[in-house]
């Protein structure tokens, strides 16, 4: 059987560059197609010549209907608009999507929830294996600890991050919610600024740290009177969260059309 064919869309973003090189240089995919910004003036280069490496045999293009027309699977670390109008081409394509786009609004996701009646979307806001792991350790640490121990999320990131609370502070604060067994939405505490009065009990705070080239970190405090309990991920290379990627695109390769997330890539 010949290997799925793989595009990757923001393929000149830092997590474009970053699964570019990976799908081109795994035996179990083939690179078919790098998609850029529409206009962009990059289109027309060699994928790999234009990150200043060796020639890839695939060109930089906004034509996203062509490049979906030769794709098993599309790859996508892009913006949330982006990633609602890709759904559709990978819909149409019957390609397994995986997003790792964060900042999508409640509209974004009924979008996406539309797509995956034809095709599976799977996504999740941090794909490395250690996150995910974290997701689960926050649940079972929320679910041994009461209300009287607060939780609060710290995430830092790099200068160039354009939301907050990260997606992977969001993934938590969910975890951290179905341990208390209450909808996140209630326990969710907007960002601190001003005479905010003492903190809610049982609710989840996040705080957003953003500077330099942090490229993901994030604390789940558990704090009570005398204690706390603190859970971490430290990422250090953008390539665990491509890994995790086209590991998913490559699992969703014989799924039915649904919504799925890396703990069932993961089998977690
Ligand atoms: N789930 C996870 O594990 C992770 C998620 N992320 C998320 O991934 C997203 C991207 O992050 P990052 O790579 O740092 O961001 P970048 O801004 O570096 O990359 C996004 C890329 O998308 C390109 N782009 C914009 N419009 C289009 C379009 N219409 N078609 C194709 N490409 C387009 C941009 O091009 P241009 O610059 O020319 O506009 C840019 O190169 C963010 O939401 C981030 O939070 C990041 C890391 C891990
Ligand atoms: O924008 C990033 O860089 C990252 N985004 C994801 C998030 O919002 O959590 C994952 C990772 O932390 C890097």
């Amino acid at each position: 059987m010949s290997k799925p064919g793989v595009v990757v869309a923001g393929a000149m973003g830092r997590m474009g560059r970053m699964l570019v090189k990976l799908v081109s240089s795994s035996d179990q995919v083939t690179l078919v197609g790098a998609l850029v910004r529409p206009g962009s003036e990059l289109i027309g280069q060699d994928a790999g010549t234009a990150m200043g490496g060796p020639a890839l045999g695939v060109a930089l293009t906004d034509d996203a209907v062509e490049a979906m027309a030769r794709a098993q699977a599309l790859i996508d670390f892009t913006t949330p608009e982006v990633t609602v109008q890709l759904a559709t081409l990978s819909a149409q394509a019957r390609a397994v999507h995986v997003i790792g786009t964060t900042g999508l609004s409640d509209t974004d996701l009924l979008r996406l929830r539309a797509a995956a009646r034809h095709a599976p979307i799977i996504r999740a806001g941090n794909m490395s294996l250690g996150v995910n792991l974290l997701v689960g350790l926050t649940r079972k640490v929320a679910v041994a600890l009461g209300t009287d121990w607060d939780i609060e999320i710290v995430e830092s990131h790099h200068r160039m991050k354009v939301d907050a609370p990260s997606g992977t502070a969001l993934m938590l604060g969910e975890a951290a919610a179905e341990g208390r067994g209450e909808p996140f939405g209630d326990l969710r505490t907007p960002a601190r600024d001003g005479m905010t009065g003492p903190r809610s009990r049982g609710s989840i705070g996040f705080s957003s740290i953003r500077g330099g080239d942090v490229v993901g970190e994030h604390d789940v405090i558990f704090a009570t009177e005398g204690e706390r309990v603190i859970l971490r991920h430290l990422a250090s290379d953008r390539a665990i969260f491509a890994r995790g990627a086209l590991r998913a695109a490559i699992w969703g390769q014989d799924k039915p059309p649904g919504e799925y997330d890396m703990t069932d890539v993961l089998g977690l």
